[in-house]
């Protein structure tokens, strides 16, 4: 169609808009070739005059017939682009209260802020074992964890879901209903296993650890590490502040063990937070008990728990998230001892936090009173030498050639020494923790072992919670790593998404014209490369006197150049700016280098190590009762995924003694910075994830006052535009809607064929089967035959007379797993009838015998016992339609009582308003009578 014709007068189109970003109108005239103006009236009537410079580019995107609008899949839209995209999430989250919709093989879910009834039991059964979920079913992230478990159980592949997004998108609540959906479809196998008796070797007695507990395993361990890595920022009351690898590996359907890889936890929060926000959750957990033996008391009663000046949440109560806490401990196998010690450390930790440093004799030094309140209540707990902590809290040693020095710290110093130690210990009691729940989470009897053993080998699917983007007003070394982890899973994103399927369409040599995407390759060269930024910075944190701004010279010095490097232009001097995927972030340097290294001073470290207590001597030398193995937290001991916390520290590392010498021996550890970890850590995740077939969650904040179901455009098209949604939008409405390998492709669809060929079907033969199985469908009878009276592919097809069969059957086929429109019979794939309903003259079932009795047309035949088990599946797929018609009713049901709601609403404010008219009404009369 010409450009003319196209945009004929009356033709629907978009114009951008300040305030919602497009706003819908109508050509008053139609475009004439080389016009220069076109001239639309809007929907609020008002007419506007656009100047068109370069038709053809610039002029105004068309709108799509109402028709089309809130379709669940943006890629059928007839007009694909930003506008429609925008219009169409609008109309259904804000008419239709629908918050997940598929685009492509994005599932973008914009945050409700408000319970929405769609994540219980039944809507799990509605989605598992759904074989179209993706067009039987409104889209749901349990659509997503459905593909993906179906993919992983039919091929054996791999599956990754990634969830990403910014702070405060609904990331960790979409993973949580992952996880849940994953663990309930997992756990209804089991049980559909033990139902009918089958078994399989799994779960029976002598296990000392039943596949129910796994699944309640791997749920408690969310409450855990939301307790202890989650803390309420300004953007999100419950915001991770970590990021989440879960990997589940399955053994026939059933889950065999998971394992859980953390990443970069800020540990900067233990000791201080912004304004408006708070510590970690599980400190004011803690503190609603206010137990005396542990010194607690009101929140603000500490340092480190004062930082923001907030000590609750809107409508969280810290006392009952507490008891969810510890029963998830209960689940996890922590004994009520271990339980104590922990809250023990978290105590000291605060205790530590008040600690007063005040200035010593001279400006250079510090001091600490005898009879400080924190630093008894501290060395109490942690049962620690209080003397040793006092001086080595304000003095630190320095090793010279044959001599040792022992130099004061300023209170600066001073305070960040301490810091450190806080920090450490809160790092160590996480990464205990996140062992603890892998050592849970793997499978413990002996024929788990051996499972365990060949775990690599077991299918997995696995959830990535990784924290979003970030842009605060001072972004620091926490938001730089934030932005660099989201900047590689972009690329991760459009590496699967453009450059693969670009070339597959070019080695397949599919006609196909280039779609551009932005890559962010030399962004990530920028951070990473030699000579990058991080490179730069671990030379710095190297040099004895480096320095955040020497490091700021140096980078100006070598990066200047690069596209996706810059320095601001008016305003602050110590900052650097990174051009993000997504926007521009300004980095303010003060502080890169202390976070980087990360340093405790080995004096303090021996101090807290040499405590007398068996357990946190043991956890603060990096081992304790669930023995981490190596990097705390990585799956079965693989990867580097966690940072150790025994890594983290060594500035200063005396090797003599001397009078005040702490009492434990020193020893050797590497001096491995955070950033180098964590580039480490990330290149594992990305190795990790390019191994696995990837099913993409986008989530959208659709509002920053976390207002229920409303949108605001502009945050909308932002987010949309910062995670390639639209590009995904055209790329896969331009290319082709599924891709099969051949060897998937067969695998899935042989029992069509023929046995012979079904089972011959070598490598070299895969091209010809498949061709074969496709070549299936130029047969009506096997398609879904129209003809009432169609048996199926007898040859010739007894339905041959009627209208709507060809009457033509193929030598091709073998009795595939029937499932003719009349439903004579039903076959499983190995060609047993499951249960032959349709007996009779008209009975599809050729076999007879045993299994069939032609002419009895009778459906009470009781199946044979080594049929119950299919039937019971049968039954459950049912079940599982029935629930699938009662989710869809119901997401209409909510979508109307919402309508409903407003109205009545709406209603009650008329009618309110009609009641004050009236009360103004009779107070004019009454003063109108009395003048
Ligand atoms: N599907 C949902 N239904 C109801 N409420 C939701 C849903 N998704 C998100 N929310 C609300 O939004 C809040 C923020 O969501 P969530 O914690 O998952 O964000 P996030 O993207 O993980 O943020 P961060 O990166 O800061 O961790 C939740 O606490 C919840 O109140």
């Amino acid at each position: 169609m010409s450009l003319v014709e196209l945009y004929s007068k009356g033709t629907r189109v978009w114009l951008p808009d300040t305030l919602e970003i497009w706003q819908g109108g109508v050509l008053t005239a139609g475009y004439q070739e080389g016009a220069k103006e076109l001239t639309v009236t809007l929907e609020s009537g008002e007419v506007r005059t656009l100047r068109i410079r370069d038709a053809g580019r610039d002029l105004p995107p068309l709108r799509n017939p109402d028709i089309l609008t809130g379709e669940n899949n943006l890629t059928s839209l007839s007009y694909l682009n930003e506008a429609e995209v925008l219009h169409n999430l609008r109309i259904r989250f804000l008419e239709r209260r629908t918050i997940y919709t598929y685009c492509g093989i994005v599932l973008v879910a914009l945050n409700p802020y408000q319970d929405v009834p769609i994540y219980d039991d039944t809507v799990i059964l509605a989605y598992s074992g759904c074989e179209d979920v993706g067009s039987a079913l409104e889209p749901h992230v349990f659509g997503v964890a459905e593909q993906a478990f179906n993919h992983m159980s039919v091929f054996g592949q791999n599956q990754s879901i990634i969830v990403s997004g910014e702070s405060g998108s609904g990331k960790t609540v979409n993973a949580r209903y992952t996880l849940r959906y994953l663990a309930t479809v997992a756990s209804a196998a089991t049980a559909s296993v033990g139902d009918v008796g089958g078994g399989g070797g799994n779960g029976g007695a002598g296990d000392d650890f039943h596949y129910s507990q796994i699944e309640d395993r791997i749920l408690a361990s969310n409450p855990i590490l939301e307790a202890f890595g989650n803390a309420k920022t300004t953007r999100n009351d419950n915001s991770s502040r970590f990021g989440k690898y879960i990997q589940i590996a399955f053994a026939a359907s059933q889950i065999s063990h998971a394992s859980i890889r953390t990443y970069l936890l800020e540990k900067s929060r233990v000791v201080t937070q912004a304004s408006n926000e708070r510590n970690y959750h599980i400190f004011y957990q803690l503190c609603s008990t206010e137990d005396a033996s542990l010194g607690l008391s009101s929140p603000d009663n500490f340092q480190y728990l004062s930082g923001g000046q907030c000590w609750t949440v809107d409508n969280v109560s810290d006392a009952d998230e507490l008891s969810v806490t510890r029963t998830a401990f209960r689940t996890l196998g922590l004994t009520e001892d271990d339980e104590w010690s922990l809250f023990t450390i978290l105590a000291a930790i605060l205790h530590l936090g008040n600690v007063s440093i005040h200035p010593g004799e001279s400006s250079e030094s510090s001091a600490i009173a005898a009879s400080d309140p924190g630093l008894s209540a501290a060395c109490d707990l942690l049962k620690i030498d209080q003397e040793q902590l006092r001086t080595w809290l304000v003095h630190r040693r320095i090793v010279t050639v044959g001599e040792q020095l022992i130099k004061p710290f300023t209170v600066d110093e001073a305070v960040n020494a301490r810091d450190a130690v806080a920090k450490f210990m809160y790092a160590c009691v996480f990464h205990w923790l996140v062992a603890l729940i892998n050592k849970a989470l793997e499978r413990r009897s002996q024929q788990q072992k051996q499972k365990t053993e060949l775990s690599h080998c077991l299918p997995f699917v696995g959830i990535l919670d990784i924290y979003g983007f970030e842009i605060f007003q001072v972004n620091s070394f926490e938001q730089f790593c934030i932005n660099y982890a989201n900047e590689k899973l972009q690329q991760q994103f459009n590496i699967h998404v453009f450059k693969l399927e670009q070339q597959i369409y070019v080695s397949e040599e599919i006609d196909w014209s280039f779609i551009e995407f932005t890559d962010n390759q030399p962004c990530i060269e920028l951070i990473e490369a030699k000579l990058g930024i991080l490179d730069l910075l671990d030379e710095e944190c190297k040099m004895v006197r480096g320095s955040d701004s020497n490091w700021l010279q140096k980078m100006q010095r070598t990066l200047g150049k690069s596209r996706h490097y810059d320095t601001p232009k008016i305003g602050s001097r110590d900052c650097f700016i990174v051009r993000h995927f997504a926007e521009p972030v300004a980095y303010t340097v003060h502080g890169f280098l202390e976070k980087n290294r990360d340093a405790v001073y080995e004096d303090l470290l021996s101090i807290v190590r040499a405590s007398e207590v068996d357990f946190f001597s043991r956890l603060f030398s990096g081992g304790g009762v669930a023995e981490p193995a190596g990097a705390a937290g990585s799956a079965g001991g693989r990867g580097r995924a966690t940072s150790n916390p025994g890594a983290y520290f060594k500035d200063i590392a005396p090797t003599g003694r001397s009078a005040q010498q702490p009492p434990q021996q020193q020893q050797k550890f590497s001096r491995q910075t955070v950033a180098n970890q964590f580039k480490q850590s990330l290149t594992d995740l990305m190795d990790t994830l390019s191994k696995t077939n990837p099913h993409f969650i986008r989530c959208i904040k659709p509002n920053d006052a976390k207002a229920p179901f409303d949108l605001d455009s502009r945050r909308a098209v932002e987010q949309l535009r910062a995670c390639g949604v639209l590009e995904t939008v055209r790329i896969s409405a331009a290319g082709f809607p599924s891709r099969w390998g051949y060897e998937e492709f067969y695998q899935r669809y042989r029992m069509l064929l023929r046995e012979r060929l079904a089972l011959s079907a070598k490598a070299a033969q895969l091209k010809a089967a498949c061709v074969a199985i496709l070549e299936l469908g130029k047969w009506p009878t096997w398609r879904g035959c129209a003809a009432s009276a169609c048996t199926g592919p007898a040859s010739p097809c007894s339905a041959a007379t009627e209208a709507g069969c060809s009457g033509a059957a193929t030598p091709e086929f073998a009795w595939p797993c029937c499932s003719l429109r009349h439903g004579r019979a039903e076959f499983l794939r190995d060609d047993a009838p499951l249960h032959c309903v349709g007996a009779g003259p008209l009975c599809a079932c050729r076999l007879g015998g045993a299994e069939c009795a032609p002419g009895a047309a009778s459906n009470e035949r009781a199946p044979p016992p080594h049929f119950r088990r299919r039937r019971a599946k049968r039954q459950l797929l049912q079940l599982r339609a029935e629930a699938r018609d009662v989710a869809n009713l119901r997401n209409k049901n909510f979508g109307l009582e919402n309508r409903l709601i407003e109205l009545h609403q709406r209603l009650d404010a008329q009618n309110a308003e009609l009641e004050a008219g009236k009360a103004k009404q009779r107070q004019l009369e009454v003063s109108l009578h009395c003048c």
